[in-house]
């Protein structure tokens, strides 16, 4: 298997395994600039392991992962955090914003990390708030407020650096279905007018509807499933 081209993101061969679990074998993987793919697949089936090896949290054991052309495998670790910093945003079950920050500091928080003064910073994560419609939460803490617009709060922090891919690993999981729906619209309609791309791992079929194309992940291997509409 080689990678294909034009890809942002391929992942060739890949496999992992803890111990004597095996997390991945052989999965495959491609997306597209601005395009918004689901990761799908039973529990414990290896998604969210494909999802930290893509984005360079976790190394495979074999195979190839590729960012831009560039192989993961061959950047230092400092590079692979900058990847992470400036060319990726994450999303995860339970937001995982900072407790003692307030929400406008949660979502300014990628920026300041990165050297952006905090009245600029401030100024963006702002703008992020208003079209995730939790502009007026601005002062709360990440305790103060609802999980669906906590959740919001979590995808205004992942766009704030305006990455190439977003990351999100059962972002709905812990959301009612109309705030899960909620979430997902804004994502999508988010990234669409960025042209970032969005891998998306879910269990949940009502959730995946809203990508272009659907990998299904099972032990390990992974399998592309072209869409019937
Ligand atoms: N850090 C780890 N240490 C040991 N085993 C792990 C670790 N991470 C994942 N595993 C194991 O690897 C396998 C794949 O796990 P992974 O979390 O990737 O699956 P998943 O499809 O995302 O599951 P879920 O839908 O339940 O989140 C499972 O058997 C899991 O127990």
């Amino acid at each position: 298997m080689t990678h294909p081209t034009g890809s942002l993101l391929t992942a060739v061969d890949l496999h992992k395994a803890y111990g004597p679990t095996v997390a991945l074998d052989g999965a495959e993987f491609s997306i597209h600039p601005g395009e918004v793919v689901a990761v799908m697949g039973p529990s414990g089936s290896g998604k969210s392991t494909l999802l930290h090896c893509l984005a360079g949290i976790v190394p495979p054991d074999s195979g190839s992962i590729r960012y831009n052309g560039q192989e993961m495998a061959t950047m230092t670790d400092a590079q692979r955090s900058a990847l992470r910093r400036s060319e990726f945003g994450f999303v995860f079950q339970f937001g995982q914003l900072v407790p003692e920050l307030t929400c406008v500091e949660n979502v300014a928080l990628p920026l300041r990390l990165n050297g952006t003064p905090r009245r600029t910073a401030e100024r963006a994560a702002l703008s992020w708030m208003e079209r995730l419609e939790v502009d007026g939460l601005k002062d709360k803490r990440p305790g103060e407020v609802s999980g669906g617009q906590g959740q919001r709060v979590a995808v205004a922090r992942a766009l704030v650096t305006d990455p190439r891919v977003i990351f999100a690993d059962e972002p709905t999981g812990a959301l009612d279905s109309l705030n899960g729906e909620r979430v997902m619209e804004l994502l999508t309609e988010a990234a669409r007018t960025t042209g970032a791309a969005v891998v998306l791992v879910t269990h949940e079929a009502r959730v995946a509807a809203y990508s272009d194309r659907e990998i299904v992940v099972r032990d390990g291997k992974s399998r592309d499933m072209e869409r019937a509409v």
